[in-house]
């Protein structure tokens, strides 16, 4: 490949963003050169596998070319520059495509990744890499100049292809295209020349480029890699050795024996072999035995399939028949870390990455919205099954029941591999829950085939401990307790929930409450109801039950209606006080140090739900919902000096009409009223006018300080002057200059801002007439 100095060129300039992302290649990834090598075998085999896709339907494309292979040939130019060329006989590029695949990045977060590396140090750009790929860019770490030569592949679109060659420098700011001078020598597919750096030379080196294709690339690909070899050979100068191209290194071998049977000294020359090496020649590791897969294979083969640069966290190996007569051999993979991008849609993503292979040709990673639930959809699986036809097509193949198998068979095993490392690897059980905990919630929700197993994986906080599981909760249930207590608080921290008013009773008695402030939890015990047949109770609702009670429900009726008719004064009064807020005023079993709480009644909505269904906005008026806020219930301490203390300022109310003091009436309803709604905000709910509510305690704190309740504080303020009627000098908008924002850009500023990167000014003052005064200050 050479420049084409006769061909008219056409000269474009980098999208922007690909100008910074060249940037940061070239200047900082010295030290991650070598990921080159991968990226361009990695866009090789994609052009095949896209080749092959293609064929099923269009079998046009496959003409021009023979095998579907990815060849890699280094060697010195005339000028003495190192080269290396990369060969792929897949799709190829039109020049449309060249200058639309070369010229522009079309990836998502390339803004935020671009941001991020530059304003990173070089050591931290190695895991951006990681995060992000730097795909085709990344010759530019080796290469001074890339000429990139494509032959798209014939098809009813484009009937006779032409070659194109894409050419850049790494220092330009632009690149060319232009038709190949050479004609349409490759047949088919894209063909990379990178002009090495003087300091790149090492990767001429065959062995260095073995190595890299064994660590990184040897499972990137299906189709054969070979690698171009050449050897000095002493050989019979009857049989001289011709070049050979062929992937079985033993037919050389052939080439090369001494076959004379003369007694005369057979007269010898050394002679120069040239040799394909196929690199990958190993059977994809799905078909190979388990027992001979070590995990370091296992790693690079799901960092090169999945293009995930860090390893995985777990898989499972297996082979079996669905039983409707398809057998197959797949390998699920756990990720490391579930991708961010999950949880931004968790309900809509659908799972991509299942791998369908039949016969060890690549079909689709796509099986529809259906192939996995969505709590799963973020495993990585491959499958080959070996009896599918092979062109069967997405509509067919959807229809197929052994992919409605596949999804049972899948699940399974996944299961059974998170089950195993919770029992087995509390370690890895840890990393995985941090990532995955909440994923198992959303499962045991949206499954229900498999609620039971999700639901087992799943964990909580309690009040006595960090974590527990539901059948580690159950073991430690006390005798006669029939109920699983919860409480719910989303957003809040488990800290917080702990000292809650609702389990106060609970605490103090040494029952166990799970603690709950995930959105996710509500809606999980919400879903489940019971769990082995013991139901959830939130203990902010009513119904709670310690199970252990000494006085039968009827006795305790009875002792209740006692308390309530001891108390009834002041329940009848304080009902009236807050007949807005609730439906009922009772005595409390669960309160042992507070005065009061708000409960949700069976049928109504705690606090958390109600956060909960203010933040999904979706039923913000309906009837059922009004209806349930007010099934809410203040419970009272009876054993509360405050509430006892209260009854007796309630009984001797005088009922007289003429003996009636208001005075005294609107201080008392002062009193509940602050009372009532600090049970509201002590229970999770808000004050309907925190305004209101604060001007009612401050009018008591004066009381209790003998302050006068009625002086007015001084308000004055100083008013603003009258509005300047002055037009402003304005700038017309369009001839300001925006810069651009650039992610990041505040936090720098805000470094200069910090007073040691001050620039300290010396200046004088001076007077209207501009005149300098005779106090100076060395500073502004
Ligand atoms: N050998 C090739 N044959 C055909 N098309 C190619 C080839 N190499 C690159 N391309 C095209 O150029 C595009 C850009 O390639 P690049 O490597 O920069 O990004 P990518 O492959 O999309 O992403 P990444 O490599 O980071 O996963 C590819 O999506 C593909 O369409």
């Amino acid at each position: 490949q050479d420049s084409g100095a006769n061909v008219p060129k056409q000269k474009h300039d980098y999208q922007s963003d690909v100008a910074r992302l060249r940037k940061i290649v070239i200047n900082s990834l010295y030290s991650h050169r070598d990921v080159f090598l991968r990226e361009l075998i990695s866009n090789a085999n994609d052009a095949l596998e896209k080749l092959r896709l293609t064929s099923l339907t269009e079998k046009e494309v496959l003409s021009g070319a023979g095998d579907l292979n990815i060849t890699i040939k280094a060697y010195k130019d005339e000028d003495g520059k190192g080269r290396v060329v990369i060969r792929d006989t897949g799709i190829g590029m039109s020049p449309e495509e060249l200058t639309a695949n070369l010229g522009t990045l079309a990836k998502s977060g390339t803004s935020e990744f671009l941001a991020r590396a530059e304003s990173t140090d070089t050591t931290g750009t190695g895991n951006l890499i990681g995060a992000f790929g730097l795909g085709f860019y990344s010759s530019f770490l080796v290469a001074d100049r890339v000429y990139v030569s494509s032959l798209a592949a014939k098809s009813s679109r484009n009937s006779e292809p032409t070659q194109y060659v894409f050419s850049s420098g790494a220092d330009e700011s632009s690149f060319e295209i232009y038709p190949d001078p050479q004609g349409n020598t490759l047949g088919r597919g894209t063909e990379i020349t990178l002009v090495l750096k003087d300091d790149a030379i090492e990767y001429m080196d065959p062995h260095i480029i073995t190595d890299l294709v064994d660590k990184h690339s040897s499972f990137a690909s299906t189709f054969p890699i070979y690698l171009w070899t050449e050897r000095k050979e002493t050989v019979t100068e009857e049989e001289p050795a011709e070049e050979k191209v062929t992937d079985d290194t033993d037919e050389d071998e052939a080439v090369v024996e001494d076959v004379t049977e003369s007694d005369k000294t057979p007269k010898t020359k050394e002679v120069t072999v040239e040799e394909w090496i196929h690199m990958n020649s190993q059977p994809p590791i799905w078909m190979r035995d388990p027992k001979t897969v070590s995990d370091e294979e296992y790693e690079s083969f799901y960092q090169a399939t999945f293009k995930d640069y860090e390893k995985p966290l777990a898989w499972d190996h297996f082979s079996g028949d669905s039983g409707s007569g398809v057998s197959f051999k797949a390998i699920i993979f756990i990720p490391s870390e579930l991708s961010s991008e999950y949880w931004q849609n968790p309900l809509q993503s659908n799972a991509r990455d299942i791998r369908l292979m039949v016969k060890r040709v690549f079909i689709t990673s796509d099986l529809g919205e259906d192939a996995l639930p969505k709590w799963a959809s973020w495993v990585k699986v491959v499958v080959d099954a070996e009896d599918l036809p092979l062109n069967v097509s997405r509509e067919t193949l959807q229809s197929t029941r052994f992919l409605k198998q596949l999804r049972s068979i899948v699940l399974k095993h996944l299961l059974a591999l998170l089950a195993r490392i919770q029992e087995k690897e509390p370690e890895k059980w840890v990393t995985l829950h941090k990532s995955y905990g909440n994923v198992f919630k959303l499962g045991a929700v949206e499954d229900t085939k498999n609620r039971v197993k999700l639901a087992e994986l799943c964990r909580f906080a309690t009040n006595q401990r960090k974590e527990t599981s539901l059948e580690e909760y159950l073991e430690n249930r006390k005798k006669g307790q029939k109920q699983i207590f919860y409480l719910a608080d989303m957003g809040t921290t488990t800290e917080h929930l702990a000292k809650s008013v609702f389990i106060e009773k609970l605490h103090a008695r040494g029952y166990e409450v799970l603690l709950l402030t995930d959105p996710l939890d509500e809606i999980f015990v919400q879903n489940l109801r019971l769990w082995k047949t013991v139901p959830f109770q939130d203990v902010a609702k009513a119904g709670l039950r310690f199970g252990d009670e000494e006085m039968s429900p009827e006795e305790e009726k009875e002792e209740q209606k006692k308390l309530t008719e001891q108390y009834q004064p002041l329940l009848t009064w304080l009902k009236e006080q807050a007949g807005d807020i609730v439906r009922d005023v009772v005595i409390s079993n669960r309160l042992v140090t507070s005065s009061c709480a708000i409960v949700a009644d069976m049928m109504g909505y705690t606090a958390n739900v109600e956060k909960m269904m203010s933040a999904s906005q979706a039923s913000v008026n309906s009837p059922m919902r009004d209806f349930a806020k007010k099934q809410r219930i203040l419970e009272v301490n009876a054993k509360s000096p405050l509430v006892q203390g209260l009854l007796r300022r309630v009984e001797q109310l005088p009922s007289e009409e003429e003996a009636r003091d208001p005075e005294v009436e609107e201080e008392l309803k002062e009193v509940a009223s602050v009372l009532i709604d600090g049970a509201l905000v002590r229970s999770g709910f808000g004050v309907p006018d925190s305004n209101e509510f604060f001007t009612r305690v401050d009018r008591i704190l004066r009381r209790s300080l003998g302050v006068s309740e009625t002086a007015p504080t001084d308000t004055t303020v100083k008013p603003a002057p009258p509005v300047d009627s002055e037009p402003l000098e304005l700038q017309d908008p369009e001839s300001i200059e925006w810069e651009d924002y650039v992610p990041g850009a505040f936090r720098k500023q805000a470094e200069e801002f910090k007073p040691e990167n001050q620039i300290v000014f010396e200046a004088e003052e001076i007077d209207a007439e501009g005149n300098p005064l005779e106090k100076k200050h060395d500073e502004l």
